[in-house]
């Protein structure tokens, strides 16, 4: 019964979902095409608004939001109110948190939240099978809603760095009515999973299609995402009508204020429910900001009605008439792909003439030049740009006083300003520079979480090394005595230790990047319940500090080579936690001093196989059941492509390696350790916590 339901079910929605993305594509792909060149965001780790929105070509990144879902419901008049409040904070979440945690701001983020509701009820996702069932035995026989709150913040970056956001939102209705369900039938369907994690305990596109009578309203708003009445919003955020000339900064279509959200509230302090349009509504109670407003610059016409691009001829070319998915025209690849349908026929387009074609241009350029921004952002922070703006009265500088100041050329600085402008490093008003707020969060060298330690380090060790990378591959070594002239068998001995100054260098390398990683990886995972922690090749103790500041039932051993603990005091925190202790050894020789948790933090990829299991065989030693191993590292994904931070790195690597988290699973285990729990940070480091058997 419920297979042939199910292959009725899926019959019926892969129709729906040809007719759907043909129909899109006609329509909406010139609104979804406004959105080339932008960083779009999906807030939503929902794999049914993935498909939705990938269908019409849309490109986006997906950041799950970590807005937790607990707004209370009672303050809200209406569900949909409810549901759009929801959608808002999760979209204002990843907003505000991008800039900081991924290093780079959105241009526009897409929230969504799908309740269902009967009764005068909310129902969102059960919690477990009989909430499933008193889910679902409530909808059988009846009609309920199905309401989506989707908010669209415009994320705009002020002169003075600040971030305007901007929301629209909007919900969409869809009434569907149950069948009468037996009981049978409804824990057969609870029995097969689905209902888990899905609003109303159902998914219409799947299994759960077979429980609904009839669908009145938007089908993909049940699904979770109201495809429609979302791009007729992108089209009055990006083309609203007479937009040709819209130029003002804060005006609506309308002509009124547009809902601006400041960037000091926090995601959820809003209070729920509280009026935060100022604007008119539009047809469905909403405000919509122009996207010449909300980027302060006048957005250029896309295609006409009798105009199609090119993408959109190439995507309907892989549609054959009955629905099938296959090519058509020539079948040489190099050719364009031409359609039959005569009034969207294009000849001689050149690739990059498209807008896919013109994306994939740009990025070969930023490929192409990526080296030469590389060295601007070196040579700006060895020059000290950055803190020499800082430290005039006025946080800005002209050119020729910025020259006098780091004793370079006029022309020099000028086009070295200049550059690091159109990097967003700097921002210049007139003939003034000024630090923009991620240099002033990460490029002044007394800044918290200043990356100048590391910047020198790649400047005068990674980019010696990279220069050589050619011969690097061909003889699959490090070139270290290329590089410097000297051989490096022993990596910190011979090339990070060899020198007073580069023996500095390094360890200012390694403290920046522990100090903007460290809290994440300190507070991957609750660890109340230990006393004591074993922070191995700890460095200048910056990790260990975190460690202890966020733990404050720790006391934390940082364990380093001798001459690294003798030149630690150079970066002992003024209000530095005495719960931290240093002691000086070798940890492949030495005792390690005993511990509740060892920390490895960047130390296992620098070791051959060989090492590291020397290295956890001495740890699972010292370790008592129930002591636990916490491992942060770069993670590979698990199909190593990516990230590429972590897959360059490996390029200059001498004897080590990158590996994934169950590839440092897999080694913990072959020690005794079994693998509680792994955490993608979203910050430079993850972490993989383990637990002696
Ligand atoms: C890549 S750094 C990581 C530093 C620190 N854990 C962090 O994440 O910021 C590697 C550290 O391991 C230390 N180290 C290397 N070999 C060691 C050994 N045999 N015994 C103890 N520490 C060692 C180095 O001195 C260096 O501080």
């Amino acid at each position: 019964m419920l297979a042939h339901a199910f292959s009725c079910s899926a019959t019926r929605n892969s129709f729906v979902w040809k007719i759907c993305s043909e129909v899109t594509m006609v329509l909406m792909n010139p609104v979804i095409s406004k959105l080339t060149g932008k960083l779009v965001v999906l807030a939503s780790a929902s794999p049914r608004r993935l498909e939705i929105l990938t269908n019409v070509g849309l490109r986006f990144e997906v950041v799950p939001s970590w807005f937790k879902e607990t707004l209370d419901k009672r303050l809200f008049k209406t569900p949909h109110e409810y549901a759009v409040e929801t959608a808002k904070q999760k979209a204002l979440e990843v907003a505000k948190r991008m800039p900081f945690k991924h290093l780079k701001t959105p241009d526009i983020v897409i929230g969504a939240d799908t309740v269902v509701t009967v009764d005068g009820l909310i129902l969102e996702k059960p919690v477990d099978k009989q909430d499933a069932y008193r889910m679902l035995s409530r909808l059988s026989g009846k009609e309920h809603s199905v309401f989506t709150g989707v908010a669209i913040i415009l994320c705009h970056e002020k002169e003075d760095e600040e971030i305007d956001y901007q929301v629209i939102d909007f919900y969409e209705e869809t009434k569907v009515k149950f069948a009468d369900l037996s009981d049978d039938l409804l824990w057969e369907y609870i029995n097969s999973g689905e209902p888990m994690d899905k609003a109303g305990g159902y998914g219409i596109q799947a299994l759960g299609g077979m429980l609904v009578e009839y669908v009145h309203g938007d089908f993909l708003n049940v699904v979770g995402f109201p495809l429609n009445q979302f791009c007729k919003k992108l089209g009055l955020i990006f083309s609203p009508p007479g937009s040709l000339t819209h130029n003002s900064a804060q005006t609506s279509p309308q002509g009124s204020p547009v809902d601006t959200v400041p960037p000091a509230e926090p995601a959820a302090s809003s209070p729920p429910g509280s009026p935060i349009h100022n604007g008119p509504p539009d047809s469905q109670g909403q405000n919509i900001p122009s996207a010449s407003t909300a980027h302060g610059k006048q957005e250029e016409r896309g295609c006409g009605e009798g105009e199609v691009p090119w993408t959109l001829v190439n995507n309907l070319s892989k549609c054959s008439e009955n629905g099938e998915d296959e090519p058509q025209g020539t079948s040489d690849p190099a050719a364009p792909n031409l359609t039959s349908r005569g009034t969207m026929q294009m000849q001689n387009v050149r690739e990059n003439e498209t807008e896919d074609g013109k994306e994939k241009l740009s990025k070969m350029i930023e490929l192409m030049d990526g080296f030469k921004a590389s060295k601007v952002l070196f040579t700006a922070s060895k020059l000290h740009v950055f803190d020499v703006l800082r430290s005039s009265k006025t946080g800005e500088l002209q050119a020729e006083d910025v020259a006098q100041e780091i004793k370079a050329s006029m022309k020099g600085t000028e086009r070295l300003l200049e550059a690091c402008v159109s990097l967003g490093l700097l921002q210049r008003t007139g003939k003034e520079y000024a630090n923009t707020a991620m240099s002033r969060h990460f490029l002044l060298s007394d800044g918290p979480l200043s990356l100048q330690g590391y910047i020198q380090h790649c400047n005068e060790l990674v980019w010696p090394l990279f220069t050589h990378l050619e011969t690097a591959v061909r003889e699959g070594t490090n070139q270290h005595e290329k590089a410097f002239g000297k051989s490096s068998d022993n990596l910190f001995q011979d090339a990070y230790y060899s020198r007073h100054e580069v023996k500095l260098r390094f360890m200012k390398a390694m403290h920046s990047i522990a100090k903007v990683s460290g809290r994440d990886v300190a507070t991957a995972f609750d660890l109340s319940k230990y006393k004591t922690a074993c922070d191995l090749g700890g460095c200048t103790g910056a990790m260990a500090y975190e460690f202890a500041k966020a733990h404050p039932g720790l006391s934390v051993t940082m364990f380093d080579l001798p001459e690294v603990i003798e030149m630690s005091g150079h970066f002992r925190p003024h209000d530095a936690d005495d719960r931290v202790s240093f002691v000086a050894g070798d940890f492949f020789k030495d005792e390690l001093p005993k511990a509740d948790v060892y920390i490895l933090a960047r130390i296992l990829h620098d070791w051959s196989d060989e090492k590291v299991h020397i290295l956890l065989s001495k740890i699972a030693k010292a370790c008592n059941p129930g002591c636990c191993v916490l491992v942060s590292e770069i993670f590979l994904d698990e199909d190593r492509k990516g990230p590429s931070r972590g897959l360059l790195q490996a390029l200059s690597m001498t004897e080590g390696r990158q590996r994934s988290a169950s590839e440092y699973s897999l080694l913990l285990k072959s020690h005794g350790f079994t693998t509680a729990q792994v955490k993608h940070t979203h910050n430079l480091l993850d972490a993989i916590l383990c637990v002696a058997e």
